[in-house]
């Protein structure tokens, strides 16, 4: 009695259309879709692989479609272009921000609205109203419940504001029926942090990465002409759209699935191949047998500024969240003279979107590679612990977590005694700075210095005075523990790695 397949598509007409060859190649979307499929509007850039699939050009449909209607360039509200995905379209200016908290305490629930309303000014757009709601767990149709996504309409009415931002990353399903009830744009955590991303890339790695993570999050949310095609394929075929409108979406939703598809891997081999060349330099560092210290941390902790205030780097510092996307690494020298590299890496923040973990995942590296940790806390947030824990979660996701680590308490200037006092106590081993004022930066340098692997040769040698290039070396990579001068030459008594060792092999000091 009920088919499965939509009333409008006898599968007796397909069989007319289609060769049983060009059926064996299409799925049950596609052939919906070729039912009533317009020539196609665009010609794809030819550098797109994977867009010249046989379906698409070849064929007994070619024919028919040529006679079909065609769709008339300007008027449809869809993606003009892939590139020009749905979010970056966004005008995310006049905004109500909506949580549910289904665990933890009302300043919890508050703190991370804050959180959110911070990202949303970050993205560029004004806060008008923040409401959220509690409940067991999300609704699973509309994320608030049908009742309160009414209430939240007349308050974004009221407000007049022009999108829903929601804390936490919805359904395409969700998204769908809450823009439907509220009436305006409704719009994730996570496509706001992803927005932001891709207004603060500038590299041209950080930018592959970017739209890698953008692409990911973007193919299970295309929509077309109104209705998103989900809906349709889950079978819940929408009532008012109809046949005309159903099936050029359809269309325009498949090839352009097909053409992010081809996106997404020509920027995984782009990633790959930037992230090689990368892995080089740092095994070039490796052999050099330079420690190297990864900054990481909670977005907005001041890990830039800690880099600058270590190394003097000029690294830009912003009151904006996820200010540096890219990797930067700089050299820097302990108290006693040898040598590490320090390298500031993108901020964490809670429920980091997973696409965007998986898309850095080569720059992040940066920080699993690492000899150790500079975890930078702000002292000064309401929730230090919340955001060390937050970034405790990114670092085992990254196979970071057996990196050794110190956590560097910072923004002591802006904290008042008693929450030092307090934070003291849960925090004993960590050190206290302000990277703004320069308070315990030398204490840090110092412990940092005696965290740093020890070269593991011990050496007692005389080297003469015609070569200072070794004892620079000395100096510079190893670990000096005495330096005399002596009438031979430099005596000295150190630590270094084997490579070093090596070439001071013929100095070695006469036994007193
Ligand atoms: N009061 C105070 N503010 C600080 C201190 N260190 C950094 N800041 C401020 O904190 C904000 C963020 O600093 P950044 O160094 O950009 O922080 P970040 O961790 O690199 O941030 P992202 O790259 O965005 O993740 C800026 O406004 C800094 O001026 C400090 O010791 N005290
Ligand atoms: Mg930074």
């Amino acid at each position: 009695m009920t088919t499965r397949m939509p009333q409008v598509l006898g599968s007796a007409t397909l069989e007319t259309m289609t060769t049983a060859q060009n059926r064996a190649v299409l799925d049950d979307a596609e052939e919906r879709a070729l039912r009533s499929a317009p020539a196609p509007v665009e010609e794809a850039p030819s550098s797109d692989e994977g867009w010249n699939e046989p379906d698409e050009t070849t064929g007994s449909y070619a024919l028919e479609a040529r006679g079909a209607l065609r769709r008339v360039a300007g008027l449809s509200t869809e993606l003009a272009d892939v590139t020009e995905v749905e979010y970056r379209q966004l005008r995310l200016e006049r905004v109500v921000l909506v949580g549910v908290w289904t665990e933890g305490t009302q300043a919890d629930a508050d703190r991370s609205l804050a959180e959110l309303a911070a990202l949303a000014e970050t993205a560029g757009s004004q806060v008008l109203e923040a409401v959220s709601q509690r409940r067991d767990k999300p609704d699973a149709g509309t994320y608030v419940g049908s009742g309160k996504a009414v209430e939240i309409r007349d308050i974004v009415a009221a407000a007049g504001a022009d999108t829903v931002i929601c804390d936490g990353e919805l359904t395409p399903g969700q998204l769908n029926a809450l823009e439907k009830i509220l009436k305006v744009k409704v719009v994730d955590r996570t496509a706001l942090i992803l927005d932001i991303f891709a207004q603060h890339a500038s590299s041209r790695e950080g930018k592959a990465q970017v739209e890698l993570a953008q692409m990911q999050y973007m193919l299970p949310r295309l929509r077309g002409w109104g209705e998103s095609l989900s809906r349709q394929a889950g079978g819940r075929v929408a009532g008012g759209g109809g046949i005309g409108t159903r099936g050029p979406g359809e269309t325009k939703i498949e090839t352009d699935r097909r053409r992010i598809r081809a996106r997404v891997s020509k920027l995984r081999r782009e990633i790959a191949g930037m992230a090689t060349a990368r892995a080089t330099q740092r095994s070039a560092r490796g052999r050099n047998a330079v420690p190297s210290v990864a900054i990481a941390g909670y977005t907005n902790a001041g890990k830039s500024s800690l880099l600058n205030r270590l190394t003097g780097a000029g690294v830009l510092v912003e009151n904006a969240l996820f200010a540096t996307l890219d990797p930067t690494v700089r050299r820097a020298q302990s108290p006693d003279g040898r040598e590490y590299t320090l390298t500031d890496t993108v901020g964490f923040v809670r429920h980091l979107p997973h696409q965007l973990v998986d898309a850095f995942r080569s720059t992040l590296e940066e920080v699993a590679a690492a000899d150790m940790l500079l975890h930078v806390v702000d002292g000064s947030d309401p929730d230090p612990l919340g955001q060390i824990d937050a970034v405790h979660v990114v670092l085992r996701e990254i196979d970071a977590a057996a990196v050794p680590e110190l956590i560097v308490v910072n923004k002591v200037d802006a904290m008042s005694e008693e929450d030092v006092l307090t934070l003291r106590r849960a925090l004993p081993g960590a050190v206290w700075v302000s990277a703004r004022t320069g308070a315990g930066i030398e204490q840090l340098r110092e412990i940092v210095a005696a965290r740093l692997p020890h070269p593991d040769v011990e050496v007692d040698v005389l080297v003469p005075y015609d070569r200072g290039d070794l004892v620079a070396r000395v100096h510079r990579d190893g670990e000096v523990l005495k330096e005399t001068h002596e009438a031979g030459g430099t005596r000295l008594s150190a630590r270094v790695d084997g490579a070093l060792a090596a070439a001071l092999g013929g100095f070695a000091a006469p036994v007193a």
